[in-house]
């Protein structure tokens, strides 16, 4: 129940509905109570004594009933059914805003086809239980109750005897809902495996077939599917082995009254109309114990995946805004970077960078160099705070960026990353991303300064056309050009470039850094890039090694020092020795640059 009390802030808004509900199943159970009693009286008062001039009203009386009572079912229906809807609206919204505030760490280790898992199968599975199963549950007891009350109040030793076997029943419920929730709980893990591979193998297709690893795709699913075969058959088992004793339980206690209620009926002690009002009071209490497996089953599962849900709401948040964080007025930044002797490593690892020091002035230039795992993109994270630095720290505006509000940080921050991606939205859309307010006029700039709007025309549908989610039907470049859009749009203090320009070609590169000129200015930019071309006009270019800073200075200055970056020069300009270095250059051992 633990599950259900930490749900209960989702549930307990909607009680009225949930009452509702209640009440209206209630009243339905009480009125299948009646139908016993009319037996007895049609029976006992009508049959017996051949009054059959009763029969019309009485005729009239289970009409009214049945009526009532399918009219209190439909209510119950009604309420429950909007009680689950809201519930689990409320729930599905509050996992993705979760999903939202979560930090890159989680994310990290996540797998996707498990969220998307628990915000679909689980939410449904909360949903059935808490829009019907919790008040189906409850009505078991009542109905218990209320049949049990009228049964005693007939005959209280015939009561006894017939539901001595109960107890029996109940003891075999408890301890099959002790081993069927395990089994479930393994079922929803291997259901969600299953989406994993199912999305994985949607979202890396391309590498699938080019690899031609189909088969090995297909074995790596049916291995996932026999575990999830094999979950439903254990469940199925536990099912198998304690039904038929559930059920037994259960029709000893007819048995029972047959014999019980058949004697005292001979004996005269009963009347004949009381035992048959007795006989189908009796499928009152056993016909619940015999859902009851059901229901439990029902329950366990919707704890299963409460547990799944809840998991997913309590996970620990990394990085999010200290109390009072500062939020900075956007027109106000300057767009000082400072990392004053920054060392982090990722959770589990050696440190990713050491000893980090740099000083990016408002308005300035920093290019990263260094070969593929120096660091690079990490003093970027760092500097977004996707991860909170523990040595050293990382200054904007003289303000640690953990100090500041993330949502204040960032805002300021546009960054163009090495992978693209596009939402399945039309290019106009993928390039506003998120901004209001924005003008058809300013998408035309941002996408003519990234070179992007020349193609973008020749599209069908111009700036309408649809992207698919991982931009189907452009190439890289072209996702690339997009991405440098949507981070023009932002007008952000503090650009990042994160090999932006390595999926065009060196011209188109030459074209989109005129129009960066023009966009850089005023702002502080980071420049990653394999390409010298890319960041030779930086205002101080650093270059890493392992982590650590191995040479800084401008482009000029780092030409003239023996050292990575003037082999990665020479390297890349094989062709176009420079006059000013010293023929007696180092061999070219190795690029930084890989
Ligand atoms: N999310 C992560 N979790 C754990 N380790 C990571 C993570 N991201 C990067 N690393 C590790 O940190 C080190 C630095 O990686 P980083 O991505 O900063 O290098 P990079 O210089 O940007 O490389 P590239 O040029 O290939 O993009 C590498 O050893 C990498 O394996």
């Amino acid at each position: 129940m633990d599950v259900f009390r930490q749900l209960k802030r989702f549930y307990w808004v909607e009680r009225r509905y949930l009452l509702s509900s209640i009440i209206c199943l209630m009243f339905a159970t009480a009125l299948g109570l009646v139908y016993p009693n009319l037996l007895r009286y049609l029976i006992d008062d009508v049959i017996k004594p051949k009054d059959f001039d009763k029969v019309p009203m009485l005729a009239l009386a289970v009409v009214g009933v049945v009526s009532l009572k399918g009219f209190m079912q439909f209510l119950h229906g009604f309420f429950g059914g909007r009680l689950g809807n809201r519930v689990t609206f409320r729930l599905r919204n509050a996992c993705y805003e979760k999903l939202q505030t979560l930090s890159f760490q989680y994310y990290d280790k996540a797998k996707t086809g498990d969220l998307m898992s628990r915000l679909t199968a689980d939410l449904e599975a909360i949903r059935q239980f808490i829009g019907f199963g919790f008040a189906q549950l409850l009505n078991v007891g009542l109905m218990i109750l209320f049949g049990g009350a009228m049964m005693l109040s007939i005959d209280w030793k015939l009561t006894l005897i017939t539901l001595v076997t109960i107890p029996f029943l109940a003891f075999t419920a408890i301890r099959f809902e002790k081993r069927i929730h395990p089994a479930f709980r393994e079922m929803r893990q291997a259901m969600s495996n299953l989406t994993t591979a199912v999305q994985e193998n949607i979202t890396g297709v391309r590498t699938v077939k080019s690899f031609a690893r189909e088969p090995y795709e297909v074995d790596k699913f049916a291995k996932r599917n026999e575990q999830f075969q094999a979950n439903q058959i254990g469940a199925s088992s536990i099912w198998a082995k304690f039904f038929p004793s559930m059920e037994l339980l259960a029709n000893l206690s007819v048995v029972i009254l047959l014999v019980a209620g058949g004697t005292l009926v001979i004996r005269g002690s009963l009347t004949l109309g009381e035992l048959v009002a007795f006989f189908s009071m009796i499928w009152y209490i056993i016909g619940p114990m015999w859902g009851i497996g059901f229901h439990i089953n029902n329950y366990t599962q919707s704890k299963a995946s409460g547990e799944r849900v809840m998991e997913l709401l309590n996970t620990h948040i990394h990085v999010q805004s200290i109390e009072n964080a500062v939020e900075f007025d956007k027109e106000m930044v300057r767009g000082h970077v400072r990392f004053n002797n920054v060392t982090f490593n990722y959770p589990d690892n050696a440190p990713a960078v050491s000893n980090i020091t740099i000083d990016a002035a408002p308005g300035k230039v920093v290019g990263l160099l260094g070969a593929t795992g120096s660091g690079k993109s990490t003093i970027i994270q760092l500097l977004m705070r996707a991860y909170n630095v523990k040595t050293g720290s990382v200054t904007l505006d003289g303000v640690d960026v953990q100090n500041l509000d993330v949502q204040s940080l960032r805002s300021q921050i546009a960054p163009v990353f090495q992978e693209t991606f596009l939402f399945s939205a039309s290019i106009k859309t993928n390039i506003a991303y998120g901004e209001r307010d924005v003008t058809d006029e300013q998408i035309i700039r941002a996408a003519k300064l990234a070179k992007a709007h020349d193609f973008i025309m020749e599209l069908p549908e111009g700036y309408e056309t649809i992207v698919g989610e991982r931009g189907m039907g452009l190439s890289g470049g072209q996702k690339q050009r997009i991405a440098i859009a949507r981070a023009l749009i932002r007008n952000p203090r503090i650009l990042i470039l994160d090999d932006a320009t390595s999926a065009v070609d060196m011209e188109t590169e030459h074209e989109i850094q005129a129009g960066f000129k023009e966009l850089m200015a005023g702002r502080t930019t980071f420049i990653i890039a394999h390409r010298i071309s890319s960041l030779r006009h930086a205002d101080e270019i650093i270059v890493l090694d392992k982590g650590h800073i191995v040479q800084r200075g401008t482009h000029n200055e780092l030409i003239a020092q023996h050292g990575p970056y003037r082999e990665t020069y020479n390297i890349q300009y094989a062709d176009r020795p420079l006059a000013n270095l010293d023929s007696s250059q180092p061999e070219r051992k190795r690029s930084v640059v890989q």
